[in-house]
């Protein structure tokens, strides 16, 4: 995916196939706000009205290039896992933030010999109705969490809110999260509640576009 232009065209074509706009966010590894003005934009949003055309400031990180390719997928996961590899001895649980943080949580799992569980968080049941209150859930597919130390494993931090619920959402089934990893983090999160956030790539803005109001 090359420029704004293409985002549009993805968004609106998901956007006709019936996707949420938490599963356009979630498509096209942007936030929610960037996915709702990229559907706006598009024309194809229920609710014409008028749109910025400077947009959210977001980043939209591709990953493809990876993602479509297992030995390129299982050489990343390596080094995630080695990002991983000084924390806890005793973790046997490696769990993937749904969807683009399963395969490289099962690249991870590999790596480091542990089980694999995923996690479906709740922004997927997100859509223009803020007032949604679905919880995420976890796989019975795959590994439970059963009071055990684990790691969670995703592609990208936007705000951080989804890992945040994630690591919460394991704490309440009684895990403790030992390390978070991500290939992108655009917030520069270093903990959530205490637990460290492990990143291959730090995407940091320099400068500011806004002007003060
Ligand atoms: O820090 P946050 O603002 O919560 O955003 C980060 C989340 O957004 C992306 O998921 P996305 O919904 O784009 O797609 P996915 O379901 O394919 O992982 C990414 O995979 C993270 O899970």
């Amino acid at each position: 995916m090359k420029n704004i232009d293409d985002l549009v065209e993805s968004a609106a074509d998901l956007a006709e196939r019936g996707l949420s706009k938490g599963e356009i966010a979630d498509e096209l590894n942007v936030s929610r706000e960037t996915a709702s003005w990229l559907v706006e934009r598009s024309g194809t949003g229920t609710t014409p009205k008028e749109v910025p055309q400077s947009g959210p400031h977001d980043i939209h990180v591709d990953w493809s290039a990876l993602g479509r390719d297992s030995n390129r997928l299982h050489h990343i996961g390596c080094a995630m896992a080695d990002l991983l590899s000084k924390q806890g001895e005793g973790v046997d649980l490696t769990i993937g933030i749904e969807k683009a943080g399963a395969p490289l949580a099962t690249t991870v799992a590999r790596e480091l010999d542990t089980d694999l569980g995923t996690y479906a968080p709740s922004k997927h049941q997100w859509d223009d109705d803020e007032s949604d209150t679905s919880d995420g859930s976890f796989s019975r597919n795959f590994a439970q969490i059963r009071d055990r130390d684990c790691y969670v494993v995703d592609d990208t931090i936007t705000s951080g809110n989804t890992m945040t619920e994630t690591v919460e959402a394991i704490q309440q089934q009684g895990g403790n999260p030992i390390a978070c990893v991500v290939l992108a983090d655009k917030r520069g999160i270093e903990d959530i509640n205490g637990v460290p956030v492990y990143s291959l790539l730090q995407v940091i803005r320099v400068g500011s576009e806004q002007s003060s109001a």
